[in-house]
């Protein structure tokens, strides 16, 4: 049976108003900016607003994506979220993407123009956002007047000072996906690679009611928690079966969500490097590409991008196992003068190991790498310089960074090809291909990317700091009309407590 063409007919983004400069964080952190810039490709960090949370950027993609393609919200059958900043461990953040929509075309369609909408999130960190793609070809495949949306949103944050602080970002990216899409065909082989890893992962953190007592008493003047009887302290705070407070709980601790992640960077990288090139074998497998043909199947390759260089970093040993299954790899090795470590010179395994990283990264060094990086991979990462790690959207923010710029080339014509590298930690990889359609140019005219980055605002450090302490009360951004915001939350301690409620701030209509 004819299986139908289905794909991504449109992108959307929305990316915070608000951007540091890195080198402004790496003159307040004392750290080397040409290590950043030069080394990780990194220019400036996106900063969510008092205001945002992955619900409004979410909520703001999708909007875009509906006006800019008229669509109906009657015949959106789905809405999927790939997020990894939920907003709640029950009620999915997608409710809330929901909620703003309804309240926004309510006038023009009706309260209930979104009841038959399937919303659900998607979480698997930064790989969320493909698997809802994934589920939602297959869905869209299986009828031809099925219209979904996919959004992957999240606010990329780490503790400060930590060596995830300079990867940082913000934002959202939303798509149409049908049959006979305009801008992308998607092949339905999908390749994947998923083994349980602690890479980087945001844990329920277990903090006992003594340690929070303990810590108070040491903030008061005068006072040792040695001099108090803290098992006395703590067994008050277990009487009877109702909860009067934070502390006043019947559980023995308090168990504490945070934002940013748990994280070992350098067991990051090599379980990225280990997963792609896993799902790329089982990709193989399924589609029936072969091993050493990638760059003639391929045109571009598109990676997840936790910071802009973390692909042309990491790909390099995928790099030489394509010369070695082509035949290339000897020429390759004398061309540039490599001498290729052999296991019986080391009787040590680590140092083995050790010695083939650092080949790889000479390969990784040579002109013919970099020319390869310029061509294959780089037009990807230009966005991912300006905005940083999106988590969930990162993978496809690069997506339309490769569009964008290949507008700007003749020789990209339809019918070229993408190989696209997704990753989430904890860890999962998937790799699939897609195909540039005909109207590929008309809809990559309209993403606008490049634009909406030079139109937004730059902070100081200091407003920085005080957004990622939570301590701004309002909005920073000067221009935050036409756009969903966070109203409030509910705080009182009833059934409504933690509840979140949305506005939307219409655009100011500047006068003639
Ligand atoms: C990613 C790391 C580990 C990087 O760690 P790091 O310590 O910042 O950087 P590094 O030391 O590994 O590399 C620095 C590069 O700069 C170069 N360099 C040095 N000095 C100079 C100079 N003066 N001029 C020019 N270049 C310079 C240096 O040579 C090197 O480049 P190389 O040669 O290796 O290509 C860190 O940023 C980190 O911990 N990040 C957070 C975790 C992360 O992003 N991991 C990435 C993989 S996991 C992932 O992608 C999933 C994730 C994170 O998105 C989450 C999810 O799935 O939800």
């Amino acid at each position: 049976m004819h299986s139908p063409t289905v794909g991504i007919d449109d992108f959307s983004v929305y990316i915070p108003q608000l951007f540091l400069s890195i080198e402004d964080l790496a003159v307040a952190r004392e750290l080397n900016y040409a290590k950043l810039n030069k080394g990780l490709g990194l220019e400036q960090m996106a900063v969510a607003d008092t205001r945002e949370d992955a619900a409004t950027m979410a909520a703001n993609a999708v909007l875009d994506l509906i006006h800019k393609n008229d669509l109906d919200p009657r015949t959106i059958g789905r809405i999927y979220l790939g997020t990894e900043s939920a907003l709640d461990g029950a009620k999915p953040t997608a409710t809330y993407v929901l909620d703003m929509l309804k309240d926004h075309f309510a006038d023009t369609y009706g309260g209930n123009c979104f009841l038959h909408c399937d919303v659900v999130d998607l979480t698997f960190a930064c790989i969320g956002g493909v698997d809802a793609l994934q589920n939602t070809l297959e869905w869209a495949a299986a009828k031809a007047d099925r219209i979904g949306i996919v959004v992957a949103s999240d606010e990329a944050k780490y503790e400060m000072a930590s060596t995830g602080e300079y990867t940082q970002g913000a934002g959202a990216v939303a798509m149409l996906v049908k049959q006979n899409p305009r801008l992308l065909a998607i092949d339905p082989d999908f390749g994947v690679a998923t083994r349980p890893a602690h890479d980087f992962f945001k844990p329920h953190r277990k903090v006992s009611k003594r340690e929070i007592i303990k810590e108070v008493i040491g903030l008061l003047p005068d006072v040792s928690a040695e001099d108090m009887n803290l098992d006395q302290l703590e067994a008050q705070l277990a009487n009877g079966l109702t909860v009067n407070g934070v502390l006043d709980c019947n559980e023995s601790h308090l168990l504490i969500h945070k934002n940013t992640p748990v994280f070992d960077g350098p067991y990051s990288n090599e379980s990225y490097q280990a997963r792609i090139r896993e799902a790329l074998t089982d990709y193989r497998r399924r589609s029936g590409h072969k091993a050493g043909e990638l760059l003639q199947d391929f045109d571009y390759l598109v990676f997840h991008l936790p910071y802009a260089f973390q692909a042309r970093r990491m790909f390099s040993e995928i790099y030489m196992e394509e010369l070695k299954a082509n035949g290339q790899w000897i020429d390759f090795v004398d061309r540039n003068q490599l001498d290729v470590p052999c296991a019986d010179n080391y009787e040590d395994r680590e140092e083995y190991i050790t010695k083939c990283g650092e080949f790889l990264r000479l390969v990784s060094k040579t002109e013919e790498y970099r020319q390869f990086v310029k061509e294959r991979i780089a037009p990807g990462e230009w966005a991912s310089s300006r905005v940083g790690n999106l988590y969930a959207g990162s993978v496809f923010l690069s997506l339309m960074a490769t569009l964008e710029k290949a507008l700007h080339l003749e020789e990209t014509g339809d019918g070229k090809s993408i190989c696209v590298f997704a990753y989430g930690s904890g860890s999962k990889s998937k790799v699939f291909g897609a195909t540039l359609q005909p109207e590929w140019r008309t809809v990559a005219s309209a993403f606008d990317l490049e634009r909406r980055l030079d139109n937004r605002e730059g902070i100081s450090y200091e407003t920085y700091e005080k957004l990622h302490r939570c301590t701004a009360a309002e909005n920073v951004a000067s221009h935050d009309e036409g756009s969903f915001f966070l109203a409030d939350i509910h705080e009182e301690r009833n059934e409504s407590e933690g509840a979140r409620h949305y506005g939307y701030a219409s655009a100011r209509i500047e006068p003639a």
